[in-house]
């Protein structure tokens, strides 16, 4: 890099401390030495070679990456992966043995692999932070470079932003039913390790947990990688390993004296668990120390939960809490709220980590504007489906605020502008005579630069930033549209322009 390009760039120091921090981030266990280049899709690479031989790799396009549909039933999705999306434009080199395989497919000219060689990601990517509330049709990603790069990266950009996305959104819905109808919440603590699907989806699972609102996770290489606290009971095979339950948890007591929750549950949670737990806890409290809790994870966790309060408190322990965990979700979770369950704090592990009920986001990812000529020509792709019918052109999202609530979003071409002064009517894209008009509104924009011609120019937010991005984001919307049953539909218009631009592609493609 030339001293020249670096005077002239206009925040140098904000692209130093960018780069400062996904190097940083790029050393952390889960991200240090991971294959990047091949993370794709064989049809990326194919359509590459196409574009080499035919010279046209390095045509300008667009493409965007937004998702269709709501998971689980919910009125929104919390935006998460980006990290992942930076570390991965970040470090996309070939490496000699990825060559290696790829000449061994017999696929691809000398040249090609020699191209790749020298293969860096040159583009501008344009994102919604992570945490911030989306909805359905709104670019998360847009990205602008030669078509190369740009097809090569798709997969794997949509498998970081499906991903995150939808395990976020999931804990968010958990964490959500956690809280009482007096808005008193007991923190969810995700533990889904061993039920994931594989290594990744634990540890970048358990990252988009926190981002959703759980306080922690079991899974130590989460931990470790992001700073999530970590925390762990007992399992039953401790307490099976003793000649006798009581046994177990003075053991267990004696290595944790400040940190123990015995797991009352292996034979008998009234008669056995909570009298020697107990028993326990006054023999700590005799040597000035606590028991903290006890845990349930199994039986009809409303009853149980509720006679073993009673038999601590009588016992003086009040301070001891309540963990309850077994196959629970937000429907169960809310259920035994309403029963009255007296449960201080929520393990959740399948259905968390596998968002059990709705297990794959969908994203997709559309070319929406090609270079033709020197300038950037909107391209649309076509379905039976109106629903799958795409937005052509270079696109921002704005979400307007009236009051300081969220009113609407429109999707928008790149170069218009909207004055808040200024009365503005939105209209349904489908049903185009539901209209409103909004005046004196706030005006967000969405899209955030994240590259500029292959300069990172954004630094990535901590965990416990992008935390408080979601509950700020959150707390500006509706509840109607935050409830989990029947949530109203939140309003994502199209500007006057894009949408007679849509209807003029469409007319030119179906005459
Ligand atoms: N009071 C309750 N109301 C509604 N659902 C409950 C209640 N108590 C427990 N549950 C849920 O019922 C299910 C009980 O599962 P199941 O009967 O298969 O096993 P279990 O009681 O956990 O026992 P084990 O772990 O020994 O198999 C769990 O999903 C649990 O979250
Ligand atoms: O139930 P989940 O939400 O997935 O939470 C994690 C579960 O993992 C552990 O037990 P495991 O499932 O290994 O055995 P168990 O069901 O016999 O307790 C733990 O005791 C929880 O029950
Ligand atoms: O710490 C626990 O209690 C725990 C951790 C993982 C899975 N189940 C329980």
């Amino acid at each position: 890099m030339s001293g020249t390009e670096e005077t002239r760039w206009p925040d140098a120091e904000q692209h130093e401390r960018a780069l400062a921090r996904i190097e940083a981030i790029s050393r952390l266990p889960v991200y240090r030495d991971r294959p990047v280049s091949l993370l794709t899709d064989l049809y990326e690479l194919t359509m590459m070679y196409g574009h080499f031989q035919a010279g046209r790799h390095r045509q300008r396009v667009v493409f965007d990456l937004y998702y269709r549909t709501n998971p689980s039933g919910n009125g929104y999705v919390i935006a998460a992966g980006l990290e992942q999306v930076v570390w991965y434009l970040h470090n996309l080199r070939f490496t000699d043995a990825d060559i290696a395989y790829l000449r061994s497919l017999r696929l691809f000219s000398e040249p090609f692999l020699e191209y790749l060689r020298t293969f860096r990601f040159t583009g501008d990517l344009y994102a919604v932070p992570e945490g911030t509330i989306v909805f359905p049709n709104e670019p998360l990603l847009r990205l602008e470079g030669p078509i190369d790069e740009l097809q090569l990266v798709e997969s794997a950009l949509m498998t970081f932003i499906n991903h995150q996305s939808l395990i976020a959104t999931k804990a968010q819905r958990i964490v959500d039913a956690a809280a009482t109808a007096q808005g008193a919440r007991a923190p969810v603590i995700e533990m889904g390790l061993r039920r994931a699907q594989n290594m990744d989806a634990s540890v970048f699972g358990a990252r988009a947990a926190f981002i959703g609102g759980c306080v922690g996770t079991s899974n130590v290489l989460a931990g470790q990688s992001f700073g999530i606290p970590v925390s762990g009971t007992m399992g039953h095979s401790w307490v099976q390993s003793f000649p006798s339950e009581l046994e177990a948890f003075r053991a267990y007591a004696n290595a944790f004296p400040d940190d123990t929750v015995l797991l009352v549950d292996t034979y008998d949670v009234l008669r056995s668990g909570v009298p020697n737990a107990i028993q326990v806890g006054r023999e700590l409290a005799a040597s000035g120390r606590r028991l903290k809790a006890i845990r349930i994870d199994s039986g009809d966790i409303a009853y149980l939960s509720k006679q073993a309060r009673r038999m601590l408190d009588e016992a003086g322990l009040h301070d001891v809490g309540i963990i309850a965990s077994s196959d629970l979700n937000e429907w169960t979770i809310r259920d035994l709220i309403v029963q009255g369950a007296r449960i201080n704090a929520w393990g959740v592990g399948t259905s968390l980590i596998t968002s059990y009920d709705h297990p794959a986001l969908g994203a997709v990812y559309k070319l929406a504007a090609q270079e033709e000529g020197g300038v950037l020509r909107p391209r649309i792709k076509i379905s039976e489906n109106a629903n799958k019918i795409t937005n052509p052109g270079k696109k921002k999202v704005l979400r307007f605020y009236v009051n300081g609530r969220a009113s609407a979003d429109l999707i928008a071409l790149d170069d218009e502008s909207f004055n808040p002064s200024e009365p503005l009517e939105l209209f349904d894209p489908v049903h185009t005579y539901k209209r409103k008009v909004i005046q004196g509104f706030e005006m967000e924009a969405l899209l955030q630069p994240v590259y500029i011609g292959g300069r990172l120019v954004y630094e990535l937010p901590d965990l416990r930033q992008i935390r408080r991005h979601v509950e700020a984001g959150l707390a500006r919307f509706a509840p109607e549209i935050l409830r989990h049953v029947n949530p109203h539909i939140y309003h994502v218009d199209l500007s006057q322009r894009l949408w007679d631009l849509k209807q003029r592609l469409l007319h030119e493609w179906r005459p």
